[in-house]
Parts: structure tokens; sequence; C-alpha cells
């Protein structure tokens, strides 16, 4: 079997060689010539995969080891035969932990508490239902919205969205569409953002448009919001660098990019090829994650200040300031270099784990502390 795949799946050729031929490129550089003889297409979220790219080839199976499946035409895979998998809830906890590491950063910038402030969370599925348990845990105030889940539940806990206007954070954690009674596209747009209180912050990690970028400019430039925490942007790669100067913490599209998220996405696309083709899959995420780089921390858990600890702790495993200091780097560059350098930040990601590899030895009494961290993901050891 000939498989040609996105050259950033990690351990994509490790993995795939055990059932075919493996042929890595550039997500960018996946085309028709480059698919024609293929039997697999494995893509990541910046190959559109869709008529134009697949006619005429041979391609019977299409993996995309992403949550998000706005790049993948669908209804063209299944009126053309061709299956189909994609990878839900692989990096939703990775999202989850990025968008915890934002709230705590940007508490402690403006030095404030998170415990007892309010955050709209729109889109409360694997990754808005993570955040809403994280927040939950740190003592925050989510506060839901998400039409389909209400019309299928008929839960009074899904509210219009007008009632997230008033939180001190909103959160956006839907697909990217363009159709229908629930499009998200531009769902944050002028209109809602001038509805919003004064002086919250927007978060964004669902997909660029479903924010207007340019509405989103304009809200912070009026000092409407506070500030916004974009992970996605309009255009990528390119992003513009006006909202980039503006962000409060910007970063390109990484908020999913834990090591065990990545490796996850990857094995669920296997897996799933490996039945469609109906073969014996050999491999699981022992055989590709290593251990984790920062296994044990040692908190001291009596002082007062427990969102210094939680922040403190959490900086031990991701610095989000990092990832934002980083991409700055593109208001120094000429336009043209922008987009390439964009995705050298992607492909050159360091390996971040998730909170739930390390345990927090909690020295002390501190039984709010130790749910907090338990909560946000971490493994918690209490010794006196
Ligand atoms: N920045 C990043 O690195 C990553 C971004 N993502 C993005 O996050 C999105 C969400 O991921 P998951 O939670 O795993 O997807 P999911 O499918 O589990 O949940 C999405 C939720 O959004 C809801 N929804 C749909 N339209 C809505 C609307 N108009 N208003 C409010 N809610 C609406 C759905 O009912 C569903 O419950 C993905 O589609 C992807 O685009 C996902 C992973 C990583
Ligand atoms: O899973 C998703 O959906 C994402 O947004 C991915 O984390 C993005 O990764 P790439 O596929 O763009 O590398």
């Amino acid at each position: 079997m000939k498989i040609v795949a996105d050259q950033n799946i990690p351990f994509v050729a490790d993995c795939f060689s055990s059932v075919g031929q493996v042929t890595t490129l550039a997500g960018r550089d996946i085309d028709t010539e480059a698919i024609n003889d293929a039997d697999a297409l494995l893509v990541r979220s910046i190959t559109n995969v869709n008529e134009e790219l697949l006619d005429g080839s041979s391609v019977k199976f299409v993996g995309t080891a992403t949550i998000g499946t706005d790049h993948i035409d669908q209804n063209y895979l299944k009126t053309s035969g061709i299956g189909f998998a994609s990878a839900p809830g692989s990096n939703a906890n990775s999202v989850a932990e990025y968008v915890v590491a934002a709230l705590l950063a940007v508490a402690k910038k403006h030095k404030f508490t998170l415990e007892g402030k309010s955050i709209g969370i729109v889109g409360v599925g694997n990754v808005g239902s993570r955040v809403e348990a994280k927040c939950r845990a740190l003592g925050m105030i989510p506060v839901l919205n998400d039409p389909p889940l209400k019309r299928k539940t008929s839960d009074d806990k899904y509210r219009p969205l007008s009632e997230l206007y008033d939180c001190d954070f909103i959160t956006l954690h839907t697909p990217l569409t363009h159709e229908g009674e629930d499009k998200t596209f531009h769902l944050v747009d002028q209109n809602i953002l001038a509805n919003l209180k004064q002086g919250i912050y927007l978060l964004n990690t669902s997909r660029g448009p479903v924010a207007d970028n340019a509405a989103v400019k304009d809200a912070l430039n009026k000092g409407h919001l506070a500030g916004a925490i974009l992970d996605v942007w309009e255009g990528e790669p390119v992003v513009d660098p006006e909202l980039l100067l503006k962000a409060e913490i910007s970063t390109p599209h990484i908020a999913g990019y834990s090591y065990d998220g990545k490796v996850g996405g990857m094995l669920m696309i296997y897996n799933a090829l490996c039945s469609h083709f109906d073969l014996q899959p050999r491999h699981t995420a022992h055989d590709f994650l290593p251990e984790p780089q920062v296994p044990d921390i040692t908190v001291d858990a009596n002082p007062d200040d427990e969102q210094k600890i939680i922040h403190d702790t959490v900086q031990q495993i991701y610095v989000i300031n990092r990832d934002d200091f980083n991409m700055r780097e593109i208001l120094l560059i000429t336009d043209s270099e922008r987009g390439p350098f964009f995705d050298k930040l992607r492909k050159e990601y360091p390996i971040r784990r998730e909170f739930q590899n390390t345990v927090a030895t909690l020295r002390g009494t501190n039984d709010s502390l130790a749910s907090k961290l338990k909560g946000i993901g971490f493994q918690v050891r209490k010794v006196q």
C-alpha cells in the first residue's frame, strides 16, 4: 500500500511503515501529483482535501490527525466512496491546558484572582467540556453556550449566547462552519463584540474565522476588550501584524500541540486505516511516547497565595509566554517571511507533555490546593 503523509504527523513513517510504503511531504506540498498513485492520504489541518486534490487519484482512505475537519470535503469523500477518519478528542486536553495556562498568565500579569470570575464557554464538546471542568476546579464560574447540544439534550445548563456577554472571559471552542443555523464563521462579530461587557478577555483557540479578526482588532483598539488571547488567526499562516501586536497572548496555532495529543491523533488515524483496510494494528502510544521531562514537582502547600503556586506549577510544564514571545518575532520580519515563520514555529514546536504525566507532591496540608491541581490535570500526592 502507498501512503502519502504530512511530515508533521509525529512518528508517521515509523508507525505506518508497518502497513505500507510511506512518503512524507510538507503539508503545503501535498498536491495532485504527489498523491496520484497513493492508496491512503494522511494530513494535518493545512492541507485542503477536496475534489480538486483527489479527482483522478487512487486514494481510498483519508485520515486527518486533527480534531477540526473544516479542511476536508467530507461530502465529496462520501460520494466518492473514500474512507475517512479524523482524530476527535485527541488533543482536546492539550487545548484545555493551554486555556488554563493563558488564564493564569493573564491573571498574574494584571494581578487579579481567577476564583469567582465568570467564563463564557462557546462550544461545550470535547475541548469546551474539559475547559469547563478545569475552570470550575480553579473556582471560576463557567457559563455554557452550545445551541446544538441544547436542542439535543434540552438541558438548561446551556444558555443563550447573550447570557455570556457579562462574563469576565469568553472562550471559543466550536468547529468552523459556514452553513446552517449554527454556522460559526464570524460568530464573534462587531455586533456581538459591541454587546460584551466592557473590559472582558476573549480567547480563541478554535479556528481563526470564528471571530471576525478585524472586529476584534477594533474592539482592542477602542479598549472595549481588555485583551485577546489568540492561538488561531484568519488567513493563517499569514497573521495580521497589528492584531498580533495588540493581542495579550498570541501563539501560532499550537494550543493542541501537546505531544500526548499529537501522538494520540496519529494513532487514531492509524487504527482507523488498519480497520478500513482490514489490517491488524501493531502499535500503541507506549511505542512512541517518551518518559515525561518533568515527572515530579514538589510544591510547598502552606503559603496563602494558592494561585501563584498553581501558576508556578503549571509553568514548570508549560510556559505559554515563551510561545507568545517566539510568535512576536513576526513583528520584526518582512511580510513575505511571516507565513513561512509561522509554519516553522509549528514544525519545530518543542515537546510539551500534558499535566497528567506529572506528580505534584504537596508538602503540608492544603486540601483546596490539592483539589485545584488535581482538577486541572496533575496527579497529586500529599506528604506532611
Ligand atoms: N487551536 C488548536 O490547536 C485546536 C483547535 N481545535 C478546534 O476546536 C474545535 C472544537 O473541538 P472539540 O471540542 O474537540 O469539538 P467537538 O465537536 O467535540 O465540540 C464542538 C462543540 O461545538 C458546538 N457547536 C457547534 N456550533 C456551535 C455554535 N454555533 N455555537 C456554540 N456551540 C456550537 C457543538 O455542538 C459541539 O458540542 C475543533 O473543531 C477545532 O476547530 C481543536 C483542537 C486543537
Ligand atoms: O486538531 C485540530 O483541529 C488542530 O487544530 C490541530 O491541533 C492543529 O494542528 P495542525 O494539523 O494544523 O498541525
